[in-house]
Parts: structure tokens; sequence; C-alpha cells
């Protein structure tokens, strides 16, 4: 039986040993949720400088992550194919052109989302733009109701002048609108904007109690919600709920080699090589070298012997997650690739084909490994200078979270022994660094579509 039958997931089924195929229907998004019908725009409200942007590509990158379609309408890209390099004056409410083109920018974007739903492209749409007025989310709320898309209201109120700062300083060395002026004059002008935009803001309000929002009040800090309608919409605000947009860092290490990576057995519980013990000695070293002599991280770590013993060294508090465990390879555990194309040759090339959502006879897929995931990606988004130790295929999995990476290609990421990564959450982007202790591993690395016999 196919594990999400009429579309509806049940986590005791995960573990079902049938091995079966599993590909989830087009009628699931992948969390099990049958939501085919449900279509939301997630319309952006706040003034520039607000971290608008920043929270709109954090909600698209999120839901991809769990296989739900979405993509964010900028109306300020809209506006730029009139408009380039607009100065502050574009801005100000009382130059009629600049409001002629402005609107122009917000209906072609509305349209333009609109014809993405009706083409079946995704479930949520965010609308990135200011918003900042409430005939002009009327007129978005009501567009959207005529074509039945549901929308959830997304404010950002900050009145953190470092946060502010912060993203004044992003946007002048990475808005295109500021593309080769002088930084500091950018960064006037984008100010001038921000007064321009002050004069006509109107925060959500008792007015709009009819619609679906969420105030999130220097993010992190404060949430107010309103009138929240489905599931679908819950999980956004949830996520949204978690999150805060201080500059922070987060390092991910494989545990050192264990003795069954040295024999090429995949799962198990085994304790590590003689090479991964120098790795967890070497640790805090590294560790101290990528993040400071002085910050004190908390460290995660899986429930396996191998990722406890690589981080016993570290001088934190360390915190033991079952959901960090390594891919339970099911009947395959304690095998060698080579061993499992002998035994299960069917299967070692289903998983090949599509190794995202091939699930081990008895164990799971990279796909169930996601759903399990979902718990820590939303305490990570929480904490600050979190280190976490854990096992290849959960290490590829919260990778992909951070920088993007489609389902096609992360299960085929190289995420080699004895390196640490640090990622740094950056407004568009992610940042990464990786540092390798001098102590040789064995690659667990096997490439697509390559035999796995003569590696014995
Ligand atoms: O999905 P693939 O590429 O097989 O990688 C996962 C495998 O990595 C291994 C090593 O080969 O993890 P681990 O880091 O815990 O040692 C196996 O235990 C696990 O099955």
């Amino acid at each position: 039986m196919a594990p999400e039958a009429n579309g509806v997931y049940k986590p005791e089924m995960r573990r079902v040993p049938t091995g079966e195929f599993v590909k989830p229907s087009r009628k699931t998004n992948g969390v099990g949720v049958q939501s085919e019908d449900t279509r939301i725009c997630v319309v952006m409200v706040g003034l520039p400088a607000r971290g608008k942007s920043l929270i709109a590509q954090k909600v698209v990158r999120y839901l991809h992550w769990l296989s739900i379609e979405a993509k964010t309408f900028n109306v300020g890209q809209y506006r730029r194919s009139d408009t380039p390099t607009p100065t502050a004056e574009f801005f100000d409410t009382n130059n009629p052109e600049g409001e002629r083109l402005r609107r122009a920018a917000a209906e072609a974007a509305v349209q333009d989302m609109c014809k993405w739903f009706s083409e079946g492209k995704g479930l949520i749409a965010v609308l990135d733009a200011t918003n900042s007025t409430k005939t002009r989310r009327r007129w978005v709320q009501e567009r959207c109701a005529a074509e039945n898309i549901e929308t959830l209201f997304v404010e950002s109120k900050c009145d953190d002048e470092e946060l502010i700062m912060n993203n004044i300083l992003e946007v002048k060395t990475t808005s295109p609108d500021y593309v080769g002026q002088d930084p500091e004059l950018a960064a006037q002008d984008f100010r001038k904007r921000i007064r321009n935009y002050e004069k006509v803001y109107e925060t959500i309000d008792e007015d709009e109690a009819d619609l679906t929002y969420v105030k999130l009040i220097n993010v992190g800090h404060q949430v107010v919600i309103n009138q929240i309608q489905d599931y679908l919409q819950s999980r956004v605000v949830y996520f949204l709920m978690n999150l805060h947009i201080k500059p922070r860092s987060i390092w991910l290490s494989r545990h050192g080699e264990s003795k069954y990576n040295l024999s090429g057995k995949i799962g198990g519980d085994a304790d590590l090589s003689d090479r991964g013990e120098a790795y967890a000695r070497a640790l805090p070293r590294l560790v101290a070298q990528s993040a400071g002599e002085n910050r004190k991280l908390t460290v995660w770590t899986s429930t396996l012997k191998r990722t406890n013993q690589t981080a016993r060294f570290l001088p934190f508090e360390k915190l033991e997650w079952k959901a960090l465990d390594e891919l339970d390879s099911g009947v395959c555990d304690g095998l060698t690739y080579a061993e499992i194309e002998e035994r299960y040759p069917d299967d070692f090339r289903q998983r090949d084909e599509d190794k995202y959502n091939y699930r081990y006879l008895g164990g799971e897929s990279y796909r169930d490994v996601v759903i399990r995931l979902e718990p820590i990606i939303m305490e990570l988004e929480r904490s600050e200078n979190i280190l976490i130790v854990t096992h290849q295929a959960i290490l590829r999995c919260i990778y992909a979270y951070f920088m993007n990476v489609p389902q096609e290609r992360s299960p085929w990421m190289e995420v080699p022994l004895h390196t640490l990564i640090k990622l740094t959450p950056k407004a568009y982007s992610t940042n990464e660094e990786r540092l390798r202790a001098d102590i040789p591993a064995v690659s667990t690395f096997r490439e697509k579509g390559s035999s796995a016999r003569h590696h014995g």
C-alpha cells in the first residue's frame, strides 16, 4: 500500500517494510496535506528596510524544502522595468507619475501571480511590496478573492534601530536600485525614500479585522495573529513565529570517521576509528578557529555513538536529538553498497534513479528525513550559535534547507568527513565557509550510476 494513500500522510506508515518505490502523488505536497484547492497569497506589508524581502525569501525556501511549490512576486522588480534607478522623489505620494507607475507595477505583479496560480504552478505566492496603505491592501485582497486565492497579510513592524540600520546597509550595497552608485549617497536617498513612505503608511488595525494577518514586531520579539483559516496558513504562520533576523551563523560537522565508514558499511552504531578519534580531539580547536575563542555554542548531536564521541571534547552544553539520527537504511543496515547491489539489485538501481524519494525496505527516504527534521529547522530558526554534529544524509538535508539545493541534487552532494562547515544566512543568500581538519578519512561518497562492486 502506498504510504500516502488518499493523500493523507500517516506517520505510523513510515516504516512499513514494503520497500515500495514511493513517488508522492501530484495531489499531495510532500508533507502529506491534500491542499490542491488551497492557494494562498502571502502579502508582505511594511516600510522599506524592515526585512520584508528576507522574510519572503525565507518563507519560499522553507516551502520548497517541504516540496510545496511557492514563488515570490517582487513588485520592485516589475517597477524597475520602467524605472530602473529611481530617486526618493519617485516615491513621494505627491508625485502623480511615480504613483501611476508604482500602481502599474503592482497590477502587473498581481496579474502574473494570478496567471501563475491559474496554470497550476504552485500553492503559495508571496507578494513582496510595501502594501503600506489600507486601500492598497483591500485592493489586493479583493483581486485575490475574485480568483479564489486566500490572502495572508504579513506585516513587519520594526523600531529596532540596529536592525533597520543593518537593512539599510545591506540594501545600499546590494539593491539593484543603487547599482554603481556611491554607497553613502545611496543610503541617504534610501532614508529619504523611507520618510516618503512613512507619510502615508498605515499599520494594519481594527478596520481590517476581517483580514487574515500576522504582525511581526521586531521579527522574533512579538507576534500578533488574526483570523488564521486553515492548516497551510497556520504552517506558514508557525514558521514566521519562529523567525528572527539577527545576524548569526550555524556550524555543521559530520561525526569523525567511524569503524563502519572504514569498512564501507552503512548505518549501524559503530565507534569512531582512530582517525575519527583524532578528529574529535581536533574539533574544539577547529571550532574556536571558526567561531572565535570566546563564543559559546550549543552542540546538537544524534543519539548515535559516533556523534556523541565526536562532540565529547567540546566545552559546550550538548543536546541529543533522535531526529538527527542517520537515515534509517532498514534491511540494508550494516551492509556495504556492494552487498546491497548484490542482494537487492532492483532497489539499488531504484535508489540511483530517484534517491530523494527512494525508501529503503523497512527504512526511510530522504523525503522522510526532511519531514522528521522540520522541528530541527524550526528550532534552528529560533536559535543562535548552534553547532550540529550529525550524519551524511542528515547534514545534506539541513544544508539543502539553508542553501536552497533542489531535491534532485541534495542527496548527491559531497559532504566530506573531518570538515567543519560554517553557514551564515544573509538577506538574499547564505554564505559558506569550510574548514578542513588535517586528518585523513575515507570517502563515503558514491557517485550516481557507479557500480559499488569494485569498492568491495
Ligand atoms: O544516502 P547515502 O549517500 O547512502 O548516504 C547515507 C549513508 O552515509 C553513511 C556513511 O556511508 O552515514 P554516516 O555519516 O552516519 O556514517 C551511512 O551510514 C548512511 O547510510
